[in-house]
């Protein structure tokens, strides 16, 4: 049974404001964590990509807050610039009183401004450490009535890149504050970090094991001898995504393969740390606003990003961890809707492929690269759906008169296929430059798996790393040259 927002302790005129913004009902997350955050507890809360953790921990915090006080009451953490301003305007969204100032700050953008900011009283504040670290050596920034903290991705808040940081940001803080941590992963390693920085804290943890069954997972073996960007072609021949976020690891694939899919005349951009901050938002900007279709980002773009029209994550290189799988592939299925996450790997992604199998309990088949008549059913089928779509609209009336007049001549089932034939046309691949295969390319393995392939899958609780070079240390989300 769910419950409603009423009855989790929320007040009336808040509840309606967030019927006006869609919120009708509260997800798991909000359900469970909501009463014990506004009970005054401290809150480990885990819970699925895309389903609502900003609001579980922002809500308590502006039903509570006391808007006559001008000081900063709240203050949440998060690991990336952009996801400071996306959870700051998702306050502010839910916030219904004038008088509540919230401001995100971060770098790369002017400090002065946020000092402003700060001087003319506001009482919830997002940032990223650095800043918020930067802004508290200024004396501009002061915790002294801090009565929320909120570490959004707490496991990568709390992970080798960026502790340090907030352990300093967390003796700023008063003695007596509550604290929760919310992220989509939580592996057992931060236990012990849970137990340093919270109070007798309770977990509200809601299907964990698994990654969101609204996201369907593909993967793709790249056939012997082709490189990866030869075997995106036909994969994206196949999705022909709506809207994408390709997954690469360095910067600088994500600049080459940018340029790739530009000059086949795709609309496509590039989103890594090398961009300036103003680059970076207004890429995200015109993404959002649905002007380019795809980027081509690092694990910046990984982690909290919400975008709601987004059908597609591509894993064009697999990601270090597991976690980074579940963040990465949660840019898309969010709050009820439906997605695809395409992976594409090489033989020797195998063994990181199981890891991420075990973590999200499902086994994937390996597909080889679509071929022509694939793709072609795929379009064809499409093409069907959109018929459909037309003939319930109103706007083929206008049509009728043309269909008349060829009727005198043709067959009306003449007319109709070539009306299709002239529509495929638009919308099919171009042959000659196609890259798909005529026929299916075998999926090759290096070595058949000890066990056969009938284990069943059994979730993990934790990503194991690779044995070499790696230690259990993760960089902080930037990403590589
Ligand atoms: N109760 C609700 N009713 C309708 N929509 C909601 C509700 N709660 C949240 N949403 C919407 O769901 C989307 C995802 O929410 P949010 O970004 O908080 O997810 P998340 O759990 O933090 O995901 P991630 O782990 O990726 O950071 C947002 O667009 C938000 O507006
Ligand atoms: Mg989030």
């Amino acid at each position: 049974m769910t419950l409603s927002f009423q009855s989790l302790g929320l007040s009336d005129a808040r509840v309606e404001h967030l019927a006006k913004n869609g919120f009708t009902e509260p997800t798991a997350i909000q359900e469970q964590a909501i009463p014990h955050l506004l009970s005054g507890q401290d809150v480990v809360g885990q819970a699925q990509t895309g389903t609502g953790k900003t609001a579980a921990f922002s809500l308590p915090i502006l039903e509570q807050l006391d808007p006559s006080d001008k000081t900063v009451q709240a203050l949440v953490l998060t690991p990336t610039r952009e996801l400071a301003i996306q959870v700051s305007n998702a306050i502010s969204e839910l916030n219904d009183d004038r008088r509540v100032r919230i401001l995100s700050v971060y770098g790369g953008a002017s400090i002065e401004r946020q000092i402003q900011r700060l001087d003319r009283g506001v009482q919830i504040v997002v940032g990223t450490p650095g800043r918020v670290l930067d802004l508290l050596g200024r004396n501009s920034l002061k915790l002294d009535t801090l009565k929320w903290m909120v570490l959004d991705e707490a496991d990568e808040m709390l992970s080798m890149g960026f502790i340090q940081d907030v352990e300093k940001i967390l003796k700023a803080a008063p003695q007596e504050h509550q604290t929760a941590f919310f992220s989509a992963t939580m592996d057992a390693s931060i236990k012990a970090l849970i137990r340093k920085f919270m109070n007798d804290p309770i977990t509200v943890a809601i299907e964990m094991k698994t990654t969101p069954k609204r996201i369907e997972q593909a993967v793709y073996m790249v056939p012997r001898g082709w490189s990866k960007s030869r075997a995106l072609q036909p994969i994206l021949e196949l999705e022909d995504p709506e809207s994408a976020i390709v997954f690469v690891r360095t910067r600088r694939a994500a600049a080459e393969l940018t340029s790739q899919l530009q000059a086949a005349g795709h609309s496509a951009d590039e989103y890594h740390g090398d961009l300036n901050q103003s680059q970076r938002e207004r890429l995200l900007h015109r993404f959002r606003q649905q002007q380019v279709r795809w980027i081509v980002a690092t694990d910046i773009a990984a982690r909290g990003l919400d975008v709601d029209h987004l059908t597609h994550v591509i894993n064009y290189d697999l990601p270090d961890s597991v976690e980074s799988y579940v963040h990465r592939i949660g840019r898309t299925g969010r709050a009820g809707r439906e997605g695809t996450a395409i992976s594409l790997i090489l033989p020797y992604d195998r063994r990181k492929l199981r890891q991420i199998e075990d973590r999200v309990g499902q086994r994937f088949d390996i597909r080889s690269i679509p071929t022509r008549s694939q793709i072609e059913a795929r379009h064809l089928e499409k093409l069907q759906t959109q018929v459909h779509e037309v003939l319930a609209g109103e706007r083929l009336a206008s049509f009728l008169p043309i269909v008349a007049q060829l009727s005198e001549e043709y067959d009306p089932h003449a007319i109709a296929a070539a009306a299709l034939q002239l529509a495929y046309d638009r919308i099919r691949p171009n042959w000659a430059e196609s890259e798909a295969p005529e026929e299916p390319i075998p999926v090759y393995s290096s070595k058949p798996r000890r066990n056969g392939d009938r284990r069943t899958p059994r979730p993990r609780k934790s990503f194991e790393p690779p044995k070499k070079k790696r230690s259990s240390r993760r960089e902080p989300i930037g990403d590589r040259k």
